[in-house]
């Protein structure tokens, strides 16, 4: 949220600035074992934005109606909208900063701005070729799945702007394992009527946010230290896979614990998860046979959880 150096709180802007720009400079990121994603053409870079300016300038327009410096939110739309057009990068966090700035330049009584993006996700489709199937290029699905973005504050410091803050984001990832997951051990007490189970069809709704150590790195995908959503999440599921897990609450460790392992420029992981477990209606006679379930009933259980790098040299425990 922006303040002003008072500590008072002041913003204004526009959200849902849906920015569809094509042919975004392509994303290459370096291969990890868990993920077969090595990047993106970016012909389809779309984007669902918010964009907030605040500073000291813009007090008298709220307490005397004073508008002579009140750029209209509807400018703001129109600045993303032709701005994104001259953007020469090829990451969401480089389309941000960029914008930003560029905002900064033009209006040298904005002091800061806190803005955001959601990428709205395109599927490369494939057609027939020689010997296999390829991505055509021109035609793509518009996918219902989980989505990349990411949150910046950039402020005015002396002549330039400096990002004070980068959130990078996968939002509403949804998972389940059908088999090797169990819950048990809790907790029991004259308030307890779950049963413990050994095997359970473990859902998840995860979102996960990551912070880098130097922002730059994801600004400027082209250093060759850009750690992708495709990435993340298929950390996610491997680490899903890989392991046997006693709750979410460890499961989501675990994925942090790899996340943080394959990208050392990332200094911090956050997670909010959701237990969207399946409700038992005919129990399976053994792992791998027929069961039937159910959407569970409301109320949901959530978890959040945040890591740091301090955390890959500690072992899972009690201490901190
Ligand atoms: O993984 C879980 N963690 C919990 O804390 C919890 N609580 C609950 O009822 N089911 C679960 N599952």
């Amino acid at each position: 949220m922006l303040h002003l150096t008072t500590g008072r709180t002041l913003y204004y802007g526009k959200g849902d600035v849906l920015v569809y720009r094509t042919y975004a400079k392509p994303l290459e990121v370096v291969p990890i074992p868990e993920s077969p994603f090595t990047g993106d053409s970016n012909v389809i870079f779309a984007h669902n934005m918010k964009f907030a300016v605040s500073g000291v300038s813009l007090l008298t327009s709220f307490t005397e109606g004073d508008n002579s410096r009140v750029v209209a939110t509807d400018s703001m739309k129109n600045f993303i909208l032709r701005q994104a057009a001259h953007f020469e990068g090829g990451s969401t966090e480089g389309l941000l900063a960029y914008v930003a700035e560029k905002f900064l330049d033009t209006y040298a009584h904005i002091d800061a701005i806190e803005l955001s993006a959601d990428r709205i996700p395109y599927q490369a489709l494939a057609t027939p070729g020689p010997g296999g199937f390829y991505g055509n290029g021109l035609v793509f699905r518009r996918s219902r799945n989980e989505h990349a973005g990411a949150h910046m504050e950039v402020r005015r410091e002396g002549v330039s702007a400096a990002i004070a803050s980068l959130w990078c984001t996968l939002s509403d990832l949804q998972l389940i394992k059908v088999s090797g997951s169990s819950f048990y051990g809790f907790v029991r007490d004259e308030y307890t009527t779950l049963p413990e189970t050994k095997d359970r069809p473990l859902f998840i709704f995860l979102d996960i946010l990551w912070r880098y150590e130097h922002s730059a790195d994801a600004v400027s995908p082209e250093h060759g230290r850009y750690a992708a959503a495709e990435q993340i999440h298929d950390i996610a599921h491997n680490v899903f896979y890989e392991f046997a897990t006693p709750s979410i609450q460890y499961l989501i460790w675990l994925i942090g614990q790899r996340i943080l392992t394959r990208f050392p420029q990332i200094a911090e992981v956050r997670f909010e998860s959701n237990n969207r477990t399946w409700e038992t209606v005919v129990e399976p006679a053994e792992a791998g046979k027929a069961g039937v379930y159910t959407e569970p009933r409301p109320p949901y259980g959530f978890q959040g959880f945040s890591m740091t790098r301090a955390d890959l040299n500690r072992e899972s425990g009690i201490n901190g």
